[in-house]
């Protein structure tokens, strides 16, 4: 009877889902305590050894979602510190106890006070000290350690972050020019996680560039996916806007916007997220140019899209930016063909090299001022 029963239930059970894959996990909640302080010895003014400390590492090639596999019960706590004894005066130190992160992690405590940006590979930081171990300053018991959580933020960092509205070809370019595979499907919202790719060039050079979808009007507010991607944006050294030059409905609900007020918008949903967005490095891709009637509206957009103020009047109002991008370059592409492509790769690189010659001067400036100070007036003189 038992094994029919069993039989049953066996066969009643629902197959795997075939496409399940687990989502993509950029946010983690941890408990974090350090080791309680040993106690002190009062007889022979022994001291108690301190508590250990809970530390994060970030390593590259690590995911936060691998790292949670790692942490069943989201808790982690550092061994105390030994007391004191007759035959060890000197309690030994408690164990610490260390977290591998992603890199790209920034660790805030439960007042989102920023306690850590780890963006380096091997960058660490302490998340929850130990307590003193007991001396004479605290009647010779032990303290515990820090007790707290933390909230662990991962933000992607790639060089260049695509950015465009859903069905745009983001994810066409991103396979066209990288080594990624991402979904590629005729409906809006078929990539829901940010996919990143390396474009290499001939000479071993490679870039990373981030798919980073889900932006929709109203995304700045949290619409749709908002914050949970326009956030990756935030370390992107280049932006890179793709817009479809027929222009784009999200649904029949809403109105159908031209490829310039999809420019207005995308220009408005980063300004009113942050504003210092506008101030990054863009270039402007028009994509589907292999569709018949694109050529006409290149034509007829170009000229506004090269000084955007200049079309801020017929722009709809909802979409209106107070201020406009200005792109580096606009490139018409079809990405579906491969067209262009090979030129986008080059600016892309081109304007990254700019960047990069640029940030190497202004550091160069500023160890020489640093320099000019230490040495002061005695020192030889610094050209
Ligand atoms: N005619 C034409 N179609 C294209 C081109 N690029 C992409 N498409 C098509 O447009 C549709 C959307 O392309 P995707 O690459 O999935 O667009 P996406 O921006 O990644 O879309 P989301 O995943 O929703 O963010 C697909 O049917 C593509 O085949 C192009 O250059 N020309």
């Amino acid at each position: 009877m038992v094994q029919i029963f069993k039989f049953l239930l066996k066969s009643n059970k629902s197959p795997a889902r075939a496409h399940f894959r687990p989502s993509f996990l950029d946010t983690l909640r941890l408990a974090v305590r350090g080791g309680h302080g040993g106690n002190g010895l009062p007889k022979y003014g022994g001291v108690g050894g301190q508590g250990g400390c809970v530390y994060f590492v970030a390593k590259e090639g690590l995911t936060l979602r691998k790292m949670a596999q790692g942490l069943k019960d989201r808790r982690v706590a550092a061994s105390s510190g030994e007391d004191s004894s007759k035959v060890s005066i000197f309690g030994k130190r408690g164990v610490d106890t260390r977290i591998e992160v992603p890199v790209g992690v920034q660790v805030y405590d439960e007042q989102q006070k920023l306690l850590a940006d780890l963006n380096e590979n091997d960058a660490k930081c302490i998340v929850a000290g130990g307590g003193t171990g007991g001396c004479t300053g605290n009647n010779f018991l032990g303290r515990p350690g820090e007790n707290r959580i933390v909230n662990l933020d991962l933000k992607l960092i790639a060089d260049v972050g695509l950015v465009g509205f859903p069905n745009a070809g983001k994810s066409t370019l991103l396979k066209a020019v990288s080594n990624a595979k991402p979904k590629i499907a005729a409906y809006p919202f078929t990539t829901i996680r940010p996919q990143i790719g390396t474009i290499e060039y001939g000479d071993l050079r490679s870039i990373s560039l981030a798919d980073l979808p889900g932006l929709i009007e109203g995304a700045h507010a949290n619409f749709g996916m908002g914050h949970k991607f326009l956030k990756h944006i935030e370390r992107t050294r280049l932006l890179l806007f793709m817009v479809d030059i027929f222009g784009f409905q999200l649904s029949p609900r809403h109105p159908h916007r031209d490829c310039l007020a999809n420019i207005y918008s995308l220009n408005k949903e980063l300004e009113l997220y942050d504003p210092s967005l506008l101030e990054k490095p863009c270039v402007l891709l028009l994509n589907k140019m292999d569709k018949e009637g694109a050529h006409d509206i290149l034509t007829k957009v170009k000229p506004i899209i090269d000084d955007l103020s200049s079309g801020l009047a017929d722009c709809p109002e909802e979409v209106r930016p107070k201020r406009v991008l200005k792109f580096e370059s606009i490139v018409p592409i079809s990405a579906i063909n491969s067209t262009r492509v090979t030129q986008v790769k080059s600016q892309l690189r081109r304007t990254l090299v700019r960047l990069a010659e640029k940030q190497f001067v202004s550091d160069g400036e500023q160890i020489k001022e640093q320099l000019q100070q230490r040495v002061g007036l005695v020192g030889p003189r610094i050209t």
